[in-house]
């Protein structure tokens, strides 16, 4: 590479977002957020209630005007080129987005009958386990269903990039399961992928993980990345409310033990395996069966704690 492509260009990056702002009256929801989305990777906004990740992904659709920065989608406006836009992008609407008295099966087909060169809908009533419920309308579908159907949608018109906002609420494993292979395969076959979850697991699997706070990005980067653990740390989780002592006599000087969150522990120091072998032997004199020994980085969940805060909010 010899240099980054201009936006706009058919290189650049799928998502390009500077310094965004965005407000509702006297909240500011977006407070300048920035983050690049590259063609056929998948970027997971996390982060608590509230932090933004909705009003960021509406401006991205084209739903919602920034109040400040800017957003470049596929090289475009999202709210001013909007009509442009809408035939290369994928959304998933919330199922009161859909008219709820149309059948699952018409609607999908009539989606495909709008785009240039549509997946087959039968495929994704096949695939999405909607078969069965093809002649429901949409307002009888169970929150699961209606779900799978607003995933369906978004990925009819074969799009460019998909937005998906929780995709997986609602979904019970099995669905979640196959929304991971399409999401896969989608990413095997150059689609982008910007999509928001509170399961952290999910968004283990992403390219890039981007941890929003209030309104600002407080950490960017692959999972790897985000987790990569300093050296001389043993973790591992047991019943909350271990009493540490007779582990910190155990080890030798210059080790720390403590517990920074109920059931998970965290044994700081040169660690080696002898520090492991220490370890499994306490939890036996303590009737107790460690898991998740690990002496490399942290959990993303971890990680997104900590920098987010473990208090609701
Ligand atoms: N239409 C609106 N009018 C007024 N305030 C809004 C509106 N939409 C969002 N907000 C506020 O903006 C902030 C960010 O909301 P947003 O929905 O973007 O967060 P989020 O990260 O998607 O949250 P969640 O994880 O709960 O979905 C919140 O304080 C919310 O109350």
């Amino acid at each position: 590479m010899t240099g980054v492509p201009a936006a706009g260009a058919g290189r650049a990056d799928a998502i390009e977002v500077v310094e965004l702002r965005r407000r509702y009256g006297s909240v500011l929801a977006v407070d300048g957020l920035s983050f690049s989305v590259p063609r056929g990777s998948t970027t997971v906004l996390i982060g608590p209630n509230g932090a933004g990740k909705t009003s960021t992904i509406e401006c991205c659709e084209g739903f919602a005007p920034a109040d400040g920065g800017s957003v470049r989608v596929l090289g475009m406006d999202p709210w001013r080129e909007a009509g442009r836009l809408r035939p290369r992008i994928g959304v998933m609407l919330q199922a009161g987005g859909a008219q709820p008295a149309a059948r699952t099966g018409e609607m999908l087909r009539l989606l495909a009958r709008c785009s240039a060169r549509p997946h087959d809908p039968e495929w994704l009533l096949d695939v999405l386990g909607l078969r069965e419920v093809e002649r429901t309308p949409i307002r009888r579908l169970s929150g699961g269903q209606a779900q799978r159907l607003s995933l369906a949608t978004a990925l009819v018109g074969r799009p460019e990039l998909l937005f998906l906002d929780e995709p997986t609420a609602g979904m019970d494993p099995q669905a979640r399961g196959i929304v991971r292979e399409l999401l896969s395969a989608a990413r095997t076959d150059g689609v982008a992928v910007l999509l928001t979850t509170h399961l952290l697991d999910e968004a283990e699997t992403a390219d890039q993980v981007v941890i929003v706070d209030e309104g600002r990005v407080v950490a960017q980067g692959s999972p790897a990345e985000l987790t990569a653990g300093a050296s001389g740390q043993l973790r591992f989780r047991a019943p909350a409310g271990l009493d540490l002592h007779p582990l910190l006599s155990a080890l030798p000087l210059g080790f720390r033990a403590t517990e920074p969150a109920p059931g998970r522990y965290l044994v700081e120091g040169p660690v080696d395996p002898a520090t492991a072998a220490t370890v499994a032997s306490f939890c036996a004199r303590a009737g107790v069966m460690p898991s998740g020994l690990d002496a490399g980085g942290r959990s993303l969940e971890e990680v997104y704690l900590d920098l987010t805060g473990r208090q609701l909010r």
